[in-house]
């Protein structure tokens, strides 16, 4: 999906009328609370599939310390309790498990739509539901218009996520589509990442190693081009004509430690 591509009202009022309602997961797990999760909310309120029912799921170790986001009508937020992982790795690719979970106990049965972000971004144009689709993927911004012997791809063979070549560099900080299509994505990374530890490899990029295996298994049905998730320190800008969510600044040291 890239602007100029589509009519957002015409997805609107399909949606509208089609009764969709969308779940969104994120996780704010240690220092990340502080320092990402009230713009994140704050922003997605402002464009994130306005005029749908949305939920949002936040999974936090620290519960009392989400901040408080005045929702608009038809939506709500649940906030989720989750161990903090001492590893940043595992808090990364530990969400799969949970966001599999939870997709069984809960967004099953209010939510036909699953969307999982990453936390540190922010909302600065319509996210709408023409993003809504049975298996959802995002270009990476730093990969799309590289040539596909510059993906990142893991590339050791004893790793489950182990691949040589494939479609595009998916980027895992946003993914989503019909709960059923989420629950068998999530699955599917927990194991092999499970079966990664059993032989004690890593894969590269973690679960988006595993993400980018998975969508080249079963291929994604609507690709997000980079305006979905755009990187502002990327000089050139020539193919963005909307940045509908943009990466935050990273502070590693600070925040990961
Ligand atoms: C292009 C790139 O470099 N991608 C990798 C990088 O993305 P990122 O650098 O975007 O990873 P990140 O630091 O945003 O971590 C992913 C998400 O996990 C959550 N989180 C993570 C750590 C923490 O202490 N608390 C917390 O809540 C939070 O929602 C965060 O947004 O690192 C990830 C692992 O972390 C994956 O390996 C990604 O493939
Ligand atoms: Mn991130």
């Amino acid at each position: 999906m890239w602007e100029g591509m589509f009519d957002p009202n015409l997805y609107d009022q399909m949606h509208i009328e089609g009764q969709s309602a969308v779940a969104l997961t994120v996780f704010a797990v240690g220092r990340y609370l502080d320092a990402y999760l009230k713009t994140f909310l704050i922003s997605a309120e402002q464009h994130f599939m306005l005029g749908l029912p949305v939920t949002y799921y936040v999974f936090t170790d620290e519960p009392e310390k989400v901040p408080n986001v005045t929702l608009n009508a038809k939506r709500r937020l649940k906030i989720i309790q989750v161990q903090k992982y001492s590893r940043w790795q595992d808090i990364s690719m530990m969400r799969m498990k949970t966001i599999s979970e939870v997709i069984e106990t809960d967004i099953r049965h209010h939510s036909g739509y699953v969307f999982c972000f990453d936390v540190d971004q922010e909302f600065k144009g319509r996210f709408g539901s023409e993003a809504l689709g049975d298996s959802v993927a995002l270009l990476h911004a730093h990969f799309y218009k590289l040539p596909k012997d510059r993906f990142t791809y893991d590339r050791n063979p004893k790793s489950k996520a182990f691949m040589q070549t494939g479609d595009f560099y998916y980027h895992a900080a946003i993914f989503g589509g019909l709960w059923e299509n989420v629950k068998n994505l999530t699955d599917t990374c927990y194991a092999n990442i499970m079966e990664d530890k059993l032989y004690d490899v890593e894969a590269l990029w973690h679960d988006e190693s595993h993400l980018n295996k998975y969508f080249w298994l079963y291929k994604p049905s609507k690709l997000l081009s980079p305006e979905y998730c755009w990187d502002p320190s990327i000089g050139d800008m020539t193919d963005i004509q909307v940045t509908r969510l943009v990466w935050a600044p990273k502070h590693y040291e600070t925040l990961r430690t």
